[in-house]
């Protein structure tokens, strides 16, 4: 279970306090692949990066027993100075795998970058960067996903590969997805979560939300 506690989040501004989420108490069901639904600006980036841990709310916390994946296409935690197969490592001691060699070449295999993985980051293209990123966050066994638009990551052959492996996660996991294609929330998920004025809405039946939704 994840559980939103007391969650506070806003932004200064020259305005005061931009409130994204005040006070909120919201548990997220087990055992659902949930889609993030809610218009520009409404705060499903900001609840991901809560989520993923790498932003910390103002007040409040979240509460949860499982493994929660960062983004899966976020690169953010990549280092440029270090060869492919360093961060890769790297990122395995820092999320506790246990064999890292084995890991590594999970990696090394779905993230298809030849000799490059032996190279540092920094002489990567953006969509080689996001390929080790995905491949680094798939071949660690998670409970659950977070999917940001991650289904846009690489060239036409990789984006197939990454949408079929998030796909074939849903066997032993469970994924939370936030994306504007109604299509791709659809393929991916059976529930949704309306994000609307800084409210949240649980819903059980995703067609039913997608009417809500579209009716906002
Ligand atoms: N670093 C920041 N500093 C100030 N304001 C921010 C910051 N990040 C986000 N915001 C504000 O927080 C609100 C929520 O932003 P967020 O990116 O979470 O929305 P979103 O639902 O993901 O939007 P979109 O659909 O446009 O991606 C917006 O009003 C945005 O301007």
């Amino acid at each position: 279970m994840i559980t939103l506690q007391n969650l506070t989040k806003y932004y200064p501004s020259d305005l005061g306090p931009q409130y994204i989420f005040k006070d909120i108490n919201f548990t997220i069901p087990d055992g659902h692949n949930i889609g993030i639904l809610g218009s520009n600006g409404a705060g499903k980036s900001t609840l991901f990066r809560i989520l993923a841990g790498s932003e910390y709310p103002n007040k409040g916390k979240v509460v949860t027993d499982k493994a929660i994946s960062w983004p899966v296409a976020l690169a953010s935690g990549i280092h440029p100075q270090m060869t492919g197969r360093e961060n890769t490592r790297f990122i395995g001691r820092v999320n506790g795998v246990e064999n890292l060699d084995e890991y590594e070449e999970k990696v090394k295999q779905f993230a298809e970058l030849g000799i490059k993985y032996d190279l540092p980051v920094k002489s990567y293209s953006s969509g080689m960067r996001s390929r080790l990123a995905f491949g680094c966050c798939i071949a660690i066994d998670f409970e659950v996903y977070l999917i940001d638009e991650a289904t846009s990551v690489g060239d036409q052959k990789f984006r197939k590969k990454a949408r079929q492996a998030l796909l074939d996660k849903r066997k032993t996991a469970n994924v939370i997805m936030v994306s504007h294609d109604i299509k791709e929330i659809e393929e991916f998920c059976d529930s949704a979560i309306i994000l609307h004025q800084g409210e949240m809405i649980f819903y059980d039946n995703l067609q039913e939300a997608i009417k809500v939704y579209e009716g906002l």
